[in-house]
């Protein structure tokens, strides 16, 4: 079964970390790959560049051998949109292999406004973790498809390639990479939200308007 994470991760957080370690449990499964968008087809600009929040995931994961990066989003142009992805690791994967994507409950609370949502569930499993402070709203079609779709469990998904909607209530982190931007950004130290490795090269590249008050 071959598991994606994507983000934005501007930067990486031990709120993404415990989450992909949380999934590769529950899933039994030996590797998640995180996939960091290269542009994010929904939202503004990052405060670092790909390659920076490259660097930063690299970084991260290093020596944690349950974690990989996978970095095609960066070799594409344009938007990063998760059904060209998918549609991607299919062809590679072929047609019979269990493929899964995450994501968190406020990323999938938007769901039908992606590109091709209807069919990303034709190329995926989808597991939708429940991150701290957000609900599904009622009546959108995110919550619509995972009613329709709900996978009866983890082991479930090895049954079939893709279609199933798994929900997963993990013990997180409440982490989010604003509230480390905007620490950066007044002068106030982002440690032990992210790993100390993270932060020091976000030091050394001048990140987020980091500079001499942060301090380590
Ligand atoms: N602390 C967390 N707990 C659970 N899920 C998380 C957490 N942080 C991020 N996620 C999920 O990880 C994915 C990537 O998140 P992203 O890179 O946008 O991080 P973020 O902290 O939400 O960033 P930002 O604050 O810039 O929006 C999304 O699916 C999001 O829901
Ligand atoms: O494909 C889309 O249209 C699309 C729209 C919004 C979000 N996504 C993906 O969802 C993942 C989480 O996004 P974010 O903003 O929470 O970092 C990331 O991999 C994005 O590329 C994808």
């Amino acid at each position: 079964m071959h598991v994606i994470y994507g983000g934005t991760f501007d930067p990486i957080h031990h709120g993404h970390l415990r989450l992909a370690l949380e999934v590769s449990d529950a899933l039994a499964v030996d590797r998640v790959h995180l996939v960091p968008c290269h542009i994010p087809p929904h939202r503004g600009d990052t405060g670092a560049t790909s390659a920076q929040r490259l660097e930063l995931i690299r970084l991260a994961i290093a020596g944690e051998e349950r974690l990989r990066v996978d970095d095609r989003e960066l070799q594409r142009a344009g938007a990063s949109y998760t059904a060209d992805t998918l549609r991607q690791l299919r062809q590679e994967l072929g047609a019979e292999a269990p493929l899964v994507m995450v994501v968190g409950t406020d990323s999938f609370a938007g769901f039908d406004r992606w590109q091709d949502w209807q069919q990303i569930p034709e190329l995926a499993h989808i597991v939708v973790v429940r991150r701290p402070g957000a609900e599904l709203p009622e009546n959108s079609g995110a919550a619509h498809l995972l009613a329709g779709r709900r996978a009866a469990g983890a082991a479930s998904l090895r049954e079939s390639p893709a279609g199933r909607v798994l929900e997963l209530d993990p013990p997180l982190l409440d982490i989010s990479a604003t509230g480390i931007r905007e620490r950066i950004a007044t002068g106030r130290s982002p440690r032990y939200l992210m790993p100390d490795a993270v932060w020091q090269r976000v030091q050394a590249l001048g990140l987020y308007g980091s500079g001499s008050a942060n301090g380590f």
